[in-house]
């Protein structure tokens, strides 16, 4: 539990009330010290969860007339006392009142405190307090129902179950090495395979739930990637609606990663031009040139620009470098700047396409410079896009600390298979399962460090 007593105001500015939250062991009698109710009854002396009428005091001055709720640990957000004083939405009166407060013995809250403190007292796990953050920030339907889920539960109920069963093997394998001599074993080493198997299948699934929720989240991300002066940056321009990058004939004009969202036919996507691939000597342009790979690795959709007037030598030079980083992608051959070309050529330069996976690869004759087909591109976008409509109860991870650590056990739980599958001994066993419970349990927060929460936390708005 918390000694400092915290105060904040807890709403947006410009509303008719505003609303100061008060947190901690001192929250009553210090909210009671500048606070009269016009009844008979202090605060202290009223029943939680009861609203009291009353006034603000400076000395002799009345401050406001309010409404004070009051919550008694552990029956709050917090699991502190807490006070809530509604005031008229003033910005003076507010900061008048959290002065008086910070005059009887608070302090400022930091972003995220109360939320935090939710966490340290147990009220939610760390899974649910993130989502609270995501849940004030959600901005449309989609956004708001993935937030939702996850703060009523989210998956780290069921993660918890499975860890549980889990840590019930390693004790079982951990004590059979105590008795390593007479050769027991307490495990039941089918029931574990079983086990091991039911987890990979539950952190599969979630992990790859990630790709969905970071799609709904931050957009669907597609990569702009191809030589230089392919037309990379004139077309995220065009895409963006908006003078974004720098466009210009010097081949490497584009060094950096240059990023935004933009919402077509109802799908919000991240476009990402990077730096033309080519060979150079420019150790800048190289660093640029490998963050094009990352990016590439890290899209969904990969828009891969070539120029139409030089389309042989490019695609002969690049494929060997693209296609194999393409699996499980979608691509889309953009031959641009077609302004330049005729319609018999466009034809021999959709041969050179033979050898691409048919399935994923789709291409279109466009130029950026022009706007010519740019909108048949967009629609070519949406339905590479293709997101699953979330409902109520989907489980989908949204959040990449999350991911990284559903990876990790994913990993973990793996190698437990494959343990178990070459009989190795129970030491090792013990390891692989011990590394899959911790990260389980990050995801939950019962294991993670001050620093991780900092960093949680410190995202958050004040007040929150
Ligand atoms: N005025 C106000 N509105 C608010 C909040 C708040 O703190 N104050 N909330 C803050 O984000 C949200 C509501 N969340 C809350 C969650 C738990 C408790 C609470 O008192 N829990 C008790 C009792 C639960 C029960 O009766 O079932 C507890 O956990 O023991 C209060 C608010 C949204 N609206
Ligand atoms: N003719 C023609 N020129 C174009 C078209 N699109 C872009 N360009 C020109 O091609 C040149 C390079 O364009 P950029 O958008 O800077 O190319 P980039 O691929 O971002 O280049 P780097 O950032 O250097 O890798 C500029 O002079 C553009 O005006 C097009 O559709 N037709
Ligand atoms: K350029
Ligand atoms: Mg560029």
């Amino acid at each position: 539990m918390s000694t400092d007593t915290i105060c904040a105001i807890a709403t947006a500015q410009g509303g008719a009330i505003g609303i100061i939250r008060v947190s901690g062991p001192e929250a009553v009698s210090i909210t009671g010290s500048i606070f009269k109710p016009t009844g008979s009854r202090p605060l202290d002396k009223q029943d939680a969860y009861k609203i009291t009428f009353g006034r603000i005091y400076d000395g002799d001055e009345v401050v406001d007339e309010v409404l004070v709720s009051l919550f008694r640990a552990p029956h709050s957000y917090t699991g502190e006392d807490c006070t809530e004083i509604a005031c008229h939405g003033s910005p003076y009166i507010l900061q008048q009142v959290l002065q008086l407060l910070i005059g009887k013995g608070c302090r400022m809250a930091e972003p995220g405190e109360y939320t935090r403190r939710a966490f340290m007292n147990g009220k939610m796990d760390l899974s649910q307090a993130e989502a609270v953050a995501d849940l004030i920030a959600s901005t449309s339907a989609a956004t708001h129902r993935l937030a939702m889920n996850q703060m009523r539960g989210g998956f780290s109920k069921e993660l918890a179950g499975l860890r549980d069963k889990l840590l019930h093997f390693t004790s079982m394998i951990e004590l059979e090495l105590d008795f390593s001599e007479e050769d027991v074993k307490f495990a039941d080493r089918s029931a574990l395979k079983a086990l091991a198997g039911e987890i990979e299948r539950v952190i599969t699934r979630l992990a790859h739930s990630f790709s969905v929720g970071n799609a709904i989240k931050n957009g669907v991300p597609v990569a702009i990637i191809g030589e230089t002066n392919a037309g990379k940056s004139t077309l995220l321009n065009v895409l963006l609606n908006e003078e974004k990058a720098i466009v210009s004939d010097i081949h490497g004009t584009t060094r950096d990663v240059i990023e935004d969202t933009v919402n077509i036919g109802g799908v919000t996507f991240r476009f990402i031009d990077t730096a033309g691939i080519r060979d150079t000597k420019d150790t800048i342009e190289s660093l640029g040139i490998e963050r094009t790979f990352r990016k590439l690795d890290q899209a969904e959709i990969v828009l891969w620009m070539v120029d139409s007037s030089r389309a042989s030598s490019q695609i002969a030079q690049l494929s060997p470098r693209i296609l194999p980083r393409c699996a499980g992608k979608r691509l889309i051959v953009v031959f641009n700047k077609c302004d330049l070309i005729n319609t018999e050529e466009q034809t021999s330069l959709s041969a050179l396409l033979k050898d691409f996976p048919e399935e994923s690869t789709a291409h279109i004759f466009l130029s950026a410079r022009r706007h010519t087909n740019t909108d048949k591109l967009q629609q070519m976008l949406v339905d590479a896009a293709r997101l699953p409509s979330v409902t109520q109860n989907d489980i989908i991870v949204t959040n990449v600390r999350h991911y990284e650590a559903l990876t990790k056990a994913l990993d973990a739980i793996r190698r437990v298979q494959d343990g178990l599958a070459s009989q190795i001994s129970g030491d090792f066993l013990s390891q692989d399962i011990r590394e899959c419970i911790f990260y389980i349990s990050d995801i939950a927060g019962e294991v993670t460090n001050d620093m991780v929460l900092r960093n949680i936390f410190k995202n958050f708005c004040i007040g929150k």
